[in-house]
């Protein structure tokens, strides 16, 4: 049994309780933890799932005016494959662009257009969040506290988006072999902060379907009251040379009542800023996977799920990685 640590914020920030050498040490071995004490709202969060229900409520035509397209848009079930063509992903989703405020009215279905305001708000919360995260893993990396969030410009073009996911109940017809909720992958970015929706009352220990694989072994990460699942992605682990891990997970189809329940989830994907460059980090620490130079004297990442170059904007690595993923396959 893996047990992510609850880390406070408030503690994080404040470098009380020995909160920044728990962050560490998950993110030397598995790259997850939860956030409590992050000062984002329930009635914010709560007013974030009414317009997810309200968005994927709206019949499918209306939906299907807003296709994906670089990266922002719906996305309908069974579109976006994960592991191969032969495991459908069974959910929806729709991404919009981490800073909510750039968002042009085109990719805004009415519902959400209503609610510009508090989406918005909750976009800028959920950035400040994991500016503290970065804060203190730089702190942590002993390196001066604005290392990373520097990189991180809420406002400024970015690859990061706000996704909005909507896994349906499971029919009978569905195939529990060829289907699974979301397949296999890690996050292309920097930091994802994931919101579950609390169980419905009685199937609090029902797990929720969200696994990482750690040392080859799937972990359930169980929806935790007020609480938000934070992970490291690809291009913090890259940056840091290994020192972060960002972990495989993937969300298994529910057990029990569970499957007549659609799961709803909230993600935020911070990427850094299209134009920023993104160096090997000098840190005392030892890394795991210290850079290299390929034969073509371009200094590449000796590790990971895809070549990684260093010295690339964070632009120019998402196309890259989309590019050697069919159809946007990830994000
Ligand atoms: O919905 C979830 O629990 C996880 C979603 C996820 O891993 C992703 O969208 O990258
Ligand atoms: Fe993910």
């Amino acid at each position: 049994m893996v047990d992510f640590p609850v880390i406070d914020l408030e503690n994080l920030t404040s470098q009380r309780d020995n909160a920044v050498e728990k962050l560490m040490a998950a993110c030397a071995m598995t790259g997850f933890f939860y956030v409590t004490n992050h000062g984002i709202s329930h009635q914010i969060i709560e007013k974030i799932f009414t317009v997810s229900r309200e968005l994927f409520d709206l019949p499918l035509e209306v939906k299907e005016k807003y296709p994906i397209m670089d990266n922002i848009g719906n996305m309908r079930i069974g579109q976006e494959r994960l592991v191969s063509m032969d495991l459908i992903d069974y959910k929806e989703s729709f991404n919009f662009p981490s800073s909510f405020n750039l968002a042009t009215d085109d990719q805004l279905p009415s519902t959400i257009k209503e609610s510009r305001k508090e989406t918005e708000n909750f976009t800028r919360a959920c950035h400040a969040v994991g500016c503290k995260v970065l804060r203190a893993l730089a702190i942590g990396l002993g390196l001066e506290a604005e290392h990373f969030v520097k990189g991180h410009t809420y406002g400024k073009a970015s690859g990061g988006i706000f996704r909005l996911l909507r896994y349906p109940a499971i029919p009978e017809s569905v195939d529990p072999v060829s289907t699974v909720r979301a397949g296999s992958h890690s996050d292309y970015g920097t930091l994802t902060l994931l919101f579950q929706e609390p169980p419905p009352a009685g199937s609090e220990k029902i797990a929720s379907g969200l696994q990482v694989n750690v040392d080859d072994s799937w972990h359930d990460v169980p929806s935790k009251k007020d609480c938000i699942v934070v992970n490291i992605a690809d291009l913090l682990s890259f940056w840091t040379e290994g020192r972060l891990r960002s972990a495989v997970h993937h969300v298994i189809l529910p057990a029990g009542e569970l499957k007549n329940t659609p799961r709803y989830t909230a993600v935020f994907f911070m990427h850094p800023n299209s134009d920023h460059i993104i160096e090997p980090t000098p840190s005392a620490i030892p890394a795991p996977f210290p850079a290299k130079q390929d034969k073509d004297g371009h200094l590449v990442a000796s590790f990971g799920p895809s070549p990684f170059t260093y010295k690339q904007t964070g632009k120019e690595y998402l196309w890259r990685r989309l590019n050697l993923t069919y159809d946007f396959a990830a994000y």
